[in-house]
């Protein structure tokens, strides 16, 4: 991990009041730390929450290496609470082992591939306790609740004026720039890409599903031993694999238990359905007797959740004139590679970043147009440096959900093959070079202002 830049060095913004307008559609996690770091350059933005309050579910979330740098980019009291509240793992690697084959004589697994997380590395915490840790230092004021957009209107503003935004409620605001950080079911999705594109307003099923629940780890332990419950270790099988890794300070172990469903996913409004444990004991018959055991220990009542994402139609741009999109909304990915919301705050640096430049800028404070102009251009910077890389996530999301199934004829069951294909993907995500990319943004925004 390189020297920490969190670019506030190049605004002079942050001792005089904000000129720009920007509202954040959305306050989860795209869309709070995305705040913070505008904050923390001296902008305050605006949060327009569809929700009464703030809602994470109770789920448990990880972040891995490139998402901890890009937190302290984006803004340090990010990654000061995620620490907060994060669970330590018990040994600082990621295993994947055969879920399928029979242990050895002394209880070992077979492994295909263990990979060093880094000192504390890919550690997980409740996503509501670390959406709590970073509201706090929300100022209030800054989110709007119960404001559930509906309509953005002209996002050209050649005249430089600004854009109005309609609610639900029929309020209407108005804004320089719309950041869209409203998750997988986005409205600024379906805006930003237009009615030439209808597919892509909607992320599609992937045909899979998880079961998830929670083991207390004094039920855990004396069956799996401390090997196999201190750490994440993810059992890959045919048409199915469970992760489990501990939480709750290690008092639990979370299983998300995923399958193949041929089927549509039979409802149109909700993600998640109430399972039964007898399904996820069919589910996973086949597997080998650690896998069938961790499944017999989930309580009766269990939740499935279905993995959709923008993988079927993924969006040919994240941006349309002064809106972007970040996080989910842009970028929805299957969670294999537990990586979604690390990708959000990478995409938060960037944009911090690039509308701290245009806020600083004295000419565009003082002339509207000029401020239209370098907006339009710094989202075109934003769009460039990160379209290929989130999209990229979004695909091999769904190519590692097969591997990880024995689903990919190239790779099958080999474990040499499974391997690799996870080793350069993990690789890929977790060592990517923060510094690098906000450097690469700070030269592409000169090179497009060159000649103004
Ligand atoms: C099972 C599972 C496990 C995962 N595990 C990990 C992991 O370990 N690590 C990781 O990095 N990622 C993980 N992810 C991905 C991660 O959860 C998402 O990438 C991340 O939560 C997206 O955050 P977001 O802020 O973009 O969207 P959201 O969290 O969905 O927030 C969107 C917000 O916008 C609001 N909103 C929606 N529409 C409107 C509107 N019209 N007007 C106003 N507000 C609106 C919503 O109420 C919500 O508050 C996982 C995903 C799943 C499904």
């Amino acid at each position: 991990m390189g020297s920490i830049d969190n670019g506030n060095s190049s605004s002079s913004s942050s001792s005089r009041p904000s000129s720009l307008d920007v509202a954040i559609i959305g306050g989860g996690i795209a869309g709070v730390t995305l705040a913070l770091g505008l904050l923390s350059r001296g902008i305050i933005p605006t949060i327009y929450e569809r929700g009464r309050s703030f809602a994470e579910i109770g789920a448990g979330i990880g972040f891995t290496q490139n998402a901890e740098w890009a937190m302290k980019v984006l803004d340090p009291r990010i990654h000061a609470a995620f620490k907060r509240v994060t669970v330590q793992n018990g040994t600082d690697w990621f295993n994947w082992v055969d879920g399928e084959k029979e242990a050895d004589e002394d209880g070992r697994v077979a492994m295909i591939h263990s990979m060093y997380l880094g000192e504390r590395g890919f550690e997980g915490c409740s996503r509501a306790e670390f959406l709590d840790e970073l509201v706090k230092s929300v100022p209030q004021g800054t989110v709007k609740f119960s404001k559930n957009l509906a309509a953005v209107v002209d996002s050209d503003g050649d005249d430089g004026s600004k854009m109005e935004l309609e609610f639900t409620d029929g309020t209407k605001a108005f804004a320089d720039v719309v950041i869209g950080c409203d998750g997988i079911r986005s409205r600024v999705r379906q805006i930003v890409v237009g009615d030439a594109n209808k597919a892509a307003h909607h992320p599609h099923y992937s045909h899979k599903y998880a079961f998830r629940g929670l083991i207390p780890m004094e039920t855990a332990l004396p069956v799996l031993g401390k090997e196999k419950t201190e750490t994440r270790h993810m059992y890959l099988g045919p048409d199915g694999l469970a992760l489990t890794f501990p939480v709750a300070g290690g008092k639990l172990l979370n299983v998300v238990a995923f399958v193949t469903d041929p089927k549509q996913w039979p409802y149109v409004e909700k993600f998640t359905a109430p399972a039964k444990k007898s399904d996820a004991v069919r589910a996973f018959e086949g597997f080998n007797s650690t896998v069938r055991s961790i499944i017999d220990m989930l309580p009766d009542e269990l939740n499935k959740w279905a993995v959709f994402d923008t993988y079927d139609h993924p969006l040919p741009t994240f941006i349309k004139g002064r809106i972007a999109l970040s996080g989910d909304a842009a970028h929805a990915a299957a969670p294999y590679h537990g990586a979604g919301a690390g990708m959000a705050v990478e995409d938060g640096a960037v944009l911090a970043h690039l509308l701290s430049e245009v806020n600083a800028d004295h000419d565009a404070s003082q002339d509207p147009r000029r401020r239209v102009v370098l907006l339009k251009k710094a989202l075109e910077t934003y769009n460039a440096i990160r379209l290929e890389r989130a999209q990229w996530l979004v695909q091999t999301s769904r190519e590692v959900g097969h591997i990880y199934q024995w689903q990919d004829p190239r790779v099958g069951s080999d474990h040499a093959k499974v391997a690799e294909e996870i080793d350069w993907r993990c690789r890929k995500i977790w060592h990517y070079d923060i510094e690098n990319m906000m450097a690469e943004s700070k030269e592409h925004f000169r090179k497009q202002l060159e000649g103004m």
